[in-house]
C-alpha cells in the first residue's frame, strides 16, 4: 500500500486542529559570562548550561520543577541523556542532502531519526530513496502533477502523529505556508546555496543560484542554513560556510563544490539541533553552542 494512502488515515477530518505539543520545557538560564543569551520558548535545552568545571561531571536536570545535578560520566551520556529528536525532510529533487543526513542519522552522528519525507515530486531522486529505506513518503501540496497531495492542515495533523520535533528543507522548491511555520515555530530549517542575504528569494534555487553568482563576479560563496519564516530566504542565518568561486568556474563546478560543503554543513547543524546546542541571542540571532568547548558559539 503506498505510503499516502496508508498515511491519509492520520488525517481523519482536516477541518480539526492539530494537537500543540503540550511539553512545557524548563528554562535553563546559561552562566552569568553568557549573560546576553537567552533561550526561547521553543528551544529551550531541559538542562541548565553549568560552568565548564561543573558540566564535565554533572548535568542538571529538572523533574516536577525540582532541579538537581546528574553525574555524568562522559559526553555519550550527555547525549544519551537527551530525548532522541525525529526529525521530517521535505525535498524536489535528488536528495543527496536528505541522504547525507540519513547516513549521518544510521551511524550516530545525528541523535535523530527521519520518520517521514515530504515532497512535491513523488517521482523525485529523493523519494526513490526514501523508499528505499522504508521511510514514508508524503505528497505535499496537493497540486495538478500531485492530486493526492495533502492539505497543509492535514500535513500539520500527520505530522503530529509522527510526533516530529524538527522539519529540514533540503532541496524543497515550494514556499511553506504560514500556517505550517506557525505549528513548527523555531522548528523548521532550510538550506541555501548562496551565502544569504546575497542571491536568494523568489526565483532563486538551484543552477539559477550559482549563475547568478558567477555573473556577479563574487570570489566567494557557500550554503546557508537558516529559520525558514513566510518569505523565501528571510528568515534567522544559523549557519554558513564559505567557498572560493574560481574564474574559469561554470555553474556545475561551483555547484559541486558548494553542494559538498552543504553535506558537511547541514550535518554538523542537525547534529546540533537534535543535542539541543542551538541557543538564542537577545537580539533573535540564533548561535550554535560549541560541542568540545561549552563556552564557545558560533
Ligand atoms: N516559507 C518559506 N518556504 C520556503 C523557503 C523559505 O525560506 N521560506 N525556502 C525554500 C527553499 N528555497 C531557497 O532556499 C527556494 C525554493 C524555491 C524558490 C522559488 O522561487 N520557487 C519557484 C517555484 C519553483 C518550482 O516550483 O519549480 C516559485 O515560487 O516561483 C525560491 C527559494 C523552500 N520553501
Ligand atoms: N533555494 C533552494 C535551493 O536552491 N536549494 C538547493 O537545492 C539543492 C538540492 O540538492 P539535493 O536535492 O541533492 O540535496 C541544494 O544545493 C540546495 O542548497
Amino acid at each position: 500500500m503506498e505510503a499516502q494512502t496508508m498515511l491519509s488515515g492520520f488525517c481523519p477530518n482536516p477541518a480539526i486542529p492539530s494537537v500543540q505539543n503540550a511539553k512545557k520545557p524548563f528554562f535553563a538560564k546559561p552562566p552569568s559570562s553568557h549573560s546576553s543569551f537567552v533561550q526561547s520558548d521553543n528551544w529551550v535545552s531541559h538542562r541548565a548550561v553549568l560552568s565548564i568545571s561543573q558540566r564535565a561531571t554533572k548535568r542538571m536536570e529538572c523533574t516536577n520543577n525540582a532541579v538537581e545535578a546528574v553525574d555524568v560520566a562522559s559526553n555519550e551520556d550527555l547525549t544519551s541523556g537527551i530525548r532522541l529528536k525525529k526529525l521530517a525532510v521535505f525535498v524536489s529533487g535528488g536528495g543527496s542532502n536528505f541522504r547525507s543526513i540519513h547516513e549521518a542519522s544510521l551511524r550516530g552522528s545525528i541523535h535523530g531519526d527521519i520518520v517521514v519525507l515530504v515532497t512535491n515530486k513523488q517521482g523525485c531522486g529523493g523519494a526513490l530513496y526514501a523508499r528505499e529505506k522504508g521511510i514514508p513518503v508524503i505528497s505535499f501540496p496537493k497540486t495538478k502533477d500531485e492530486p493526492d497531495g495533502l492539505s497543509t492542515a492535514c500535513l500539520v495533523a500527520t505530522l503530529r502523529r509522527f510526533e516530529v520535533d524538527f522539519i529540514l528543507l533540503a532541496g524543497y522548491l515550494k514556499l511553506i505556508p504560514v500556517e505550517l511555520i506557525r505549528a513548527y515555530a523555531k522548528s523548521i530549517v532550510n538550506i541555501h546555496p548562496s551565502l544569504l542575504p546575497a542571491f536568494g528569494g523568489k526565483g532563486y534555487y538551484g543552477m539559477k543560484v550559482h549563475k547568478a553568482v558567477i555573473a556577479s563576479g563574487a570570489r566567494f560563496s557557500g550554503p546557508t542554513i537558516h529559520f525558514v519564516d513566510e518569505h523565501y530566504d528571510t528568515g534567522r542565518i544559523l549557519a554558513q560556510s564559505v567557498v572560493p568561486v574560481l574564474p574559469n568556474d561554470t555553474a556545475e563546478n561551483l555547484a559541486a563544490r558548494v553542494l559538498g560543503e552543504e553535506h558537511r554543513l547541514y550535518v554538523d547543524v542537525v547534529a546540533a539541533i537534535c543535542e539541543e546546542r542551538i541557543i538564542w541571542r537577545q537580539d533573535g540571532v540564533p548561535l550554535i553552542r560549541s560541542k568540545e568547548n561549552p563556552n564557545e558559539y558560533s
